[in-house]
């Protein structure tokens, strides 16, 4: 007897974090026996993303080419839609999946949706309400919500987020975040990070690359980091780099040699995780670390004036300082200096998920598809 057809899902992954958070997503459906995946890589964040999966074993299926020199968002999009409706024509894929807020999630959710192929949203629902903050990841996200026809949120506040909006009900389901899932994996298997130099040091790791930040706000950051760098000698701060040139010029032109600030390019995610574990606290705008430091205990400094991750906040894990020296400074003396402090942003579960949503949305998914048999879609191509 000739066995059923699998499935046949696309995975579109554009930069780091997106490899990060579809990665347990995409080993658990190839665990199944009823899907088949093949993994999309835009181009967005070409090397990066390639280096990501590979630490979870890992490749892309197909590579497409976008990024050019300072290209616009326009130009990036229009790129990213027409290579992704000739990979979709060609793959004929019966659903695609794709996670978080880049103009690459935004461009494959359109792409399928203009070839009738159900788009299956991961990390769905985050919102500031601000178009500006961050930008263009909020008018990504509200444009992904309204062409998914599956929405994987990954907090009760992100569902209400979309039940506001007037998604139905039966279409959203709160999952926790892959990106626990991912750090549970790696965790267990990293190696001590260790600087000999600095054993005697407290580590604060040290990352920041929004857009919004870029500039002034950027300069105030690391004039922050480096006072406190000059004041304390019982600290050391841990920069890993971001590769977009404005960070990169700056961060090095502001930073560089000082005796307890060490810059590095990007770590491998392994490595990464590593020195999350062995921080003392973090400071970041970083959407990701703000999920993944509360499973490790780790207090965090959110270098924003918002977040879409109020949930770090209210359960008193991570907290807002913008971009304001004044605010970053005393808050991270408060950390250094005040055992009380530092315990009670250091204590309990994290808010973000128990490291079994990527399970969660595949038995959803099967669910789902069987009952609708969504596997013709890709005869209507
Ligand atoms: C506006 C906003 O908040 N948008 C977010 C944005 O992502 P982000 O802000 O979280 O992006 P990054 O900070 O670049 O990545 C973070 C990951 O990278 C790891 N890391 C970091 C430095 C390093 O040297 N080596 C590493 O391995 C680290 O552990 C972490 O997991 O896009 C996502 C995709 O759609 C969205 O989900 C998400 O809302």
């Amino acid at each position: 007897m000739q066995s059923p057809r699998r499935i046949k899902i696309i995975c579109v992954v554009g930069t780091r974090p997106e490899a990060i958070k579809m990665a347990p997503l995409i080993i658990a459906l190839r665990n199944t026996h009823w899907a088949s995946v093949r993994i999309v890589s835009t181009g967005q964040h070409p090397f990066l993303v390639e280096k990501m999966l590979s630490n979870f074993s890992l490749t892309p299926d197909l590579i497409c080419e976008v990024m050019k020199p300072n290209q616009s968002l326009t130009k990036l999009t229009i790129r990213l839609l027409g290579e992704l409706d000739r990979c979709f024509q060609a793959e004929k894929p019966d659903i695609v999946i794709g996670q978080g807020d880049t103009t690459s999630v935004m461009a494959a959710a359109l792409a399928a949706f203009y070839l009738r192929i159900p788009f299956a949203h991961v990390e769905a629902g985050l919102r500031t309400r601000d178009y500006e903050n961050p930008f263009p990841e909020e008018m990504n996200r509200v444009l992904v919500g309204d062409l998914a026809q599956w929405h994987f949120a990954p907090t009760e506040i992100a569902q209400r987020n979309l039940l506001e909006e007037g998604k139905s009900v039966d279409s959203i389901y709160v999952t926790g975040n892959t990106i626990v899932d991912a750090l549970l994996y790696t965790a267990g298997r990293c190696p001590p990070f260790d600087f000999p130099e600095f054993a005697n040091c407290r580590m604060i790791l040290f990352t920041a690359h929004r857009r919004e930040n870029i500039g002034q706000p950027f300069f105030e950051i690391c004039r922050a980091a480096r006072y406190l760098a000059d004041l304390r000698d019982d600290i050391f701060i841990l920069f890993p780099v971001h590769p977009n040139p404005a960070i990169k010029d700056a961060a090095y032109s502001y930073l560089s040699n000082h005796p307890r600030i060490r810059l590095t390019p990007p770590l491998d995610y392994i490595d990464f995780i590593a020195a999350m574990k062995s921080s003392f606290f973090i400071l970041t705008d970083s959407g990701g670390v703000q999920e993944e430091a509360p499973s490790l205990r780790k207090p965090v400094l959110v270098l924003r004036n918002e977040t879409e991750r109020p949930e770090g906040i209210e359960a008193g894990v991570t907290k807002l300082v913008g971009c304001d020296f004044d605010s970053i400074v005393n808050s991270s003396l408060q950390l250094l200096d005040d055992d009380a402090v530092y315990k009670s942003f250091s204590r309990g579960n994290s808010p973000y998920g128990d490291g079994r949503a990527s399970e969660k949305i595949v038995n959803i998914l099967h669910k789902a598809l069987a009952k609708h048999s969504y596997a013709h879609s890709s005869d209507r191509l």
